[in-house]
């Protein structure tokens, strides 16, 4: 910037990760690499100096910081300290940054692997006020207007805005958004009809109750010992058959033992349906063998989406994109993360312990565990949360509550019945068969993953035969969220499983 009033000379820098400054006649000072720096590899942290928007209008921007301040998420204007102010404009870039709004600090990111003596630097936007490489044009009085009234790097923003606004935010909020505008594509399953020959069965242990008020002693008593797992979810627990009542107890290898007070007849083995039914056809064949569950899935009347369900889904979306992109800068992980938010319709503030949100990325790289996928460690979180009879103290990473010391609720902590799973990439196989486990109610994830994926890619679990949960798939469209990423920042190499 203003070479005229530069240094001659430039400083020494004692940034450690191969960054020197250095000045040249065009573009004044900048960052250059002292020595090849891998791809990925944080090279600065720049704690920001915040001006309000007042003092900004009124005083900041007739100086020369209008050069250095940029806009902040909050809308403030910040000024990074340190290498931050010094990195010149290219397009492409081959450093992305982070602005972290905890620490109020900017972390700059390698995005390619860069040589000895390059250049580092970041994008401003299109709308720049100097001349590339012009020595004159980059004096204030070049810079052209900028409509929104903030000058400086305001326009790095179009390529890292955490304030990109939500396009369901106006508008009428019960208006039902066509098919064709939804943000997404509806993962279209095989039509599928369950005849007595492809009903799945699983052997339940089933006890005769002679005596009806026995019934709700034993209902009770099967409560208390947790033989209702949620593999029996969709099972009804009594059958009357003309004079006889039987209670379903469990699908275990070996039979439950009854309470001995009741002098039951010992339990038997019976076929049941592994899955609830359908159609009414298969609710018929179903129900002869123990009576089931009628979940119709209503094949031609996708569930409607309203803009304000779409507007929480893009919250969610984008939420799950900047805390995958966080991931690599910070964490150097793989850029995948997976999200269950609070259901649709619930305040966070309001939410039970069923209702609350988990996020979390892969973390395969820095714990060396290859089964470290993001989709496993949200589901693993919401599991352990549950899991564990305290809450967990504030700060305190729910991965790391001793699972052991909570009242773990018979399997059935890693439930997502009725929510949501947001994820940057097409959970592979392994993945997609926990959410079928956790009988996810619908995947939502960003980038497809053809040769690994579980949701479609190279097949897909839940519209598999005689599984007995299915889901709901849809691929975010990737132009409809918010680009606080370039595609190469979350692009994976197809043959990784996500
Ligand atoms: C944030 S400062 C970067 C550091 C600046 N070069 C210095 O010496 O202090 C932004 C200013 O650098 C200059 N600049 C940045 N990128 C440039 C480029 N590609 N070509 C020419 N000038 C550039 C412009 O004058 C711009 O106003």
């Amino acid at each position: 910037m203003l070479p005229a009033e530069s240094p001659a000379l430039a400083p020494e820098h004692l940034n450690n990760t191969g960054c020197t400054i250095k000045v040249t006649a065009d573009k004044g000072r900048g960052v250059y690499a002292s020595r090849p720096i891998p791809r990925n590899t944080t090279i600065e942290i720049s704690p920001v100096l915040l001006f309000n928007k007042e003092e900004y209008e009124n005083h900041g921007k007739y100086t020369v910081l209008d050069h250095y301040t940029f806009k902040w998420p909050d809308s403030r204007m910040a000024l990074a300290l340190g290498l931050g102010s010094l990195f010149n404009h290219s397009d492409p870039p081959n450093v992305s940054y982070f602005r972290d709004t905890q620490t109020e600090s900017i972390r700059y990111t390698t995005t390619r692997d860069i040589d000895t003596g390059e250049e580092l630097c970041i994008y401003y936007g299109h709308s720049l006020w100097f001349s590339l490489g012009d020595n004159n044009s980059s004096l204030p009085e070049d810079k052209p207007e900028i409509d929104d009234g903030w000058g400086g790097l305001s326009c790095v923003d179009e390529i890292n805005d955490q304030t990109v606004s939500n396009p369901y935010e106006d508008g009428d909020p019960e208006e039902i958004v066509p098919e064709e505008d939804l943000p997404f594509i509806r993962y279209k399953p095989a039509p599928e009809e369950e005849d007595a020959e492809s009903i799945r069965t699983m052997q339940a242990w089933v006890v005769d109750v002679p005596e009806p008020q026995h019934i709700t002693t034993l209902l009770k008593w099967i409560k208390q010992t947790g033989l209702d797992g949620p593999e029996m979810g969709h099972l009804k627990r009594i059958r009357k058959k003309r004079s006889s009542t039987s209670l379903v107890l469990s699908t275990s290898s070996e039979p439950p033992e009854l309470p001995a007070e009741l002098d039951l007849p010992a339990p038997y083995q019976l076929p049941v349906p592994t899955s609830s039914a359908l159609t009414l056809p298969s609710l018929n064949l179903k129900s002869a063998l123990w009576p089931t569950t009628y979940t119709p899935r209503r094949k031609d009347e996708p569930e409607p989406w309203t803009r304000d369900k779409l507007r929480w889904a893009w919250n969610a979306m984008k939420k799950t994109v900047d805390f995958a992109v966080e991931a690599r800068a910070k964490n150097k992980e793989l850029p995948i993360a997976a999200y269950i938010p609070t259901p649709y319709g619930v305040d966070e503030k309001d939410a039970e312990l069923s209702d609350l949100s988990f996020i979390a990325s892969d973390s395969r790289t820095s714990t060396k565990h290859p089964l470290r996928h993001a989709s496993i460690n949200t589901i693993r979180k919401l599991a352990d949360y549950h899991a564990s009879i305290e809450e967990p103290k504030d700060g305190l990473d729910p991965l790391e509550v001793d699972k052991t010391a909570g009242d773990v609720r018979n399997g059935t902590n890693y439930l997502l019945t009725d929510r949501t799973f947001f994820v940057t990439h097409e959970p592979c196989v392994m993945c997609s068969m926990s959410l079928l486990h956790s009988r996810a109610k619908e995947v939502i994830y960003l980038y497809p993953m053809a040769k690994t994926g579980g949701c479609g890619g190279c097949t897909c679990l839940p519209m598999l035969k005689g599984v007995n949960h299915r889901y709901s798939i849809f691929q975010w469209k990737l132009d409809k969220i918010s680009r606080n990423f370039t595609d190469e920042d979350l692009t994976l190499d197809q043959t990784l499983d996500a």
